[in-house]
């Protein structure tokens, strides 16, 4: 069941994802429970003319359920906060609603306008975040696929004290730096980064809760932009920390990334009837 706003903490019979038991016997108000905030407030312009992405549907199910599936498999999340396109709140918790019998029954999921930009999506998911959670997972509803085991990996990396945390890939191309020039335009080469030395970045990226709260409340919204969360942590001169990504994790931007997404979930249903 989904509700519009933030409400107490419900007991979760997931697995504390921070403090030991011990500690919680020691400070029993001490934060301990691991939220996923998916940002889903994206209208998908590089995918073309139709619904908004998260909307979009994979195999019949839309992207968003798929996202929402993926991080409330994790035994660490016991929340799940979507933020939904800012004129279609409602429609996302009918949407979730819909699929209840989908998800994992012991997940608490909310749903929250989003703004004009993925920052500000994401600023506003952390909003509602009860005070009792310690750890957050920022997901793009964009990367429906990613697998169980890449989330725990990131959950974990953060439970062994690390403040940020990103899943990611080597590169298979090689990256070169441009001097911009209009599209159609020639760009110069200005140099080419060494690839061995390069990651491709992925979500869901961990973060200590307090970290990721003080990098969105500092770091401003407009102007050079952060692309990532992880990158606004950086800006605050705080250590991030790279876990193996996985391929399907990758994120549907473009038509041809739906198509690969479909394969995906059919090699999938083949190999173990998901
Ligand atoms: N104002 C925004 C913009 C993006 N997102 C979310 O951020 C994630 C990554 O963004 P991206 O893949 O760029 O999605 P879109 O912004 O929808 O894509 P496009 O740039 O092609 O319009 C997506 O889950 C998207 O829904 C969001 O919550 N709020
Ligand atoms: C967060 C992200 O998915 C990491 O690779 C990426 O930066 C999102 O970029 P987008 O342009 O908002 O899709």
């Amino acid at each position: 069941m989904t509700v519009e706003h933030p409400s107490a903490p419900s007991e979760s019979p997931r697995e504390s994802p921070v403090a030991s038991s011990a500690d919680a016997t020691a400070n029993p108000a001490r934060p301990t429970r691991t939220a996923a905030v998916i940002p889903a407030a994206g209208r998908g312009v590089r995918l073309g003319p139709g619904a908004p992405k998260a909307l979009r549907t994979l195999n019949g199910t839309p992207m968003l359920v798929h996202a929402v599936r993926a991080m409330a498999a994790s035994r660490y999340v016991s929340l799940v906060v979507v933020v939904a396109p800012a004129d279609g709140a409602g429609e996302v918790k009918s949407l979730l609603d819909e699929y209840e019998h989908a998800l994992p029954e012991r997940t608490e999921f909310l749903v929250v306008p989003g703004g004009d930009t993925r920052q500000e999506s994401v600023r506003l998911g952390l909003k509602a975040l009860p005070d009792d959670i310690a750890a957050v997972l920022v997901h793009d509803a964009a990367r429906p696929l990613v697998p169980v085991d890449t989330v725990d990996a990131v959950v974990e990396a953060v439970r062994d004290g690390a403040v940020a945390v990103v899943p990611a890939l080597p590169l298979a191309d090689t990256v070169k730096q441009v001097e911009p020039r209009p599209h159609g335009t020639p760009e110069p080469v200005v140099a080419t980064p060494e690839r061995a030395l390069l990651r491709a970045v992925q979500t869901p990226q961990g973060f200590d809760r307090a970290v990721l709260a003080h990098a969105h409340a500092t770091v401003p919204a407009a102007g050079d932009g952060a692309t990532d969360c992880a990158g606004m942590v950086e800006r605050l001169g705080r250590p991030v920390v790279v876990v193996p990504g996985h391929e399907e994790a990758f994120k549907v931007t473009r038509p041809l990334d739906l198509v690969l997404a479909e394969a995906v979930l059919a090699r999938r249903r083949a190999n173990d009837g998901f």
